[in-house]
């Protein structure tokens, strides 16, 4: 088991984010989060990579409690909002993050080139990221996510703000990954992506409406889309387009 999420409940002053979560993820596979914004997606991938507790309840991963600093190694986390150094290249924020995960020498030169061949940000290697666009910031940010090879893969909408050409080509990496034994838990809005994942987990309000494989989920409510059991399942849902052609769950996210 790669993750263990055990009657997790987050408080944040009156406001109850999370409600008695239970879910198990399964190594190897990519599991989606599905839910409108504010439903408490962020705030679940962040107890996973212990960068938040729980008010009530535990989070395991592999076995261990969370937060642990000793599974900081195999944990490779993307955060929705850029944590990017944005006076340095691309290339100097690549080698910041390899020497926090201790990757020197020859590894380390080979693992920035692969991470940024995978983003198609090899060319731009040696810009400042203060010119970098919003998408190629996100690249870059799953690039250093990537870099020190961890089994365990926490992506906080890791393809919002990149064109639909570049998000096939990384969700084939997400599965390629996949393959390689990895684990991967994905924050999503976008309906397309989410039909992509082994499994997933319908958030609305902080509690987890359902959870199954795409086909499941469709089944179980008889719908033809993911979009359509989610609103079965008692999700909110605009019917809107987010711009690239996608439907999303929540148009208005930010
Ligand atoms: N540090 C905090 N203090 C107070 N409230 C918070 C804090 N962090 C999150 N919240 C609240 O928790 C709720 C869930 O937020 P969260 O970011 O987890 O949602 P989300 O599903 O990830 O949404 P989005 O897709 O927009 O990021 C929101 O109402 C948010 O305002």
């Amino acid at each position: 088991m790669a993750i263990s999420i055990q009657n997790v409940s987050k408080r944040f002053g009156k406001h109850e984010v999370l409600k008695s979560i239970n879910l198990e993820i399964h190594e190897g596979e990519i599991f989606g989060l599905l839910g409108p914004s504010g439903a408490g997606k962020t705030t679940l991938v962040k107890e996973l990579a212990g960068l938040d507790v729980p008010t009530s309840g535990a989070n395991f991963l592999f076995g261990e409690r969370m937060p642990s600093l000793k599974l900081s190694e195999r944990i490779g986390y993307m955060a929705q909002s850029d944590a990017l150094y944005e006076e340095l290249t691309a290339f100097e924020n690549l080698q910041f993050f390899s020497e926090l995960y201790r990757l020197r020498g020859k590894r380390q030169a080979e693992r920035i080139t692969e991470v940024m061949e995978l983003v198609q940000l090899s060319d731009d290697i040696g810009k400042t990221v203060l010119n970098y666009s919003g998408g190629m910031k996100r690249r870059l940010s799953l690039a250093i996510a990537l870099l020190h090879e961890p089994e365990l893969l926490l992506l906080d909408e890791p393809t919002v703000g990149i064109d639909p050409v570049l998000r096939k080509s990384i969700w084939k990496a997400f599965i390629d990954l996949k393959k390689t034994g990895k684990t991967l838990v994905v924050t999503t809005h976008v309906m397309d992506e989410a039909d992509k994942c082994d499994r997933l987990g319908l958030i609305r309000d902080g509690r987890l409406i359902a959870i199954g494989t795409p086909a499941e989920l469709k089944e179980q409510t008889n719908s033809l889309t993911i979009e359509e059991a989610f609103l079965s399942f008692g999700g909110e849902q605009k019917h809107e387009s987010n711009g690239d052609g996608e439907t999303d769950i929540e148009a208005n996210h930010s």
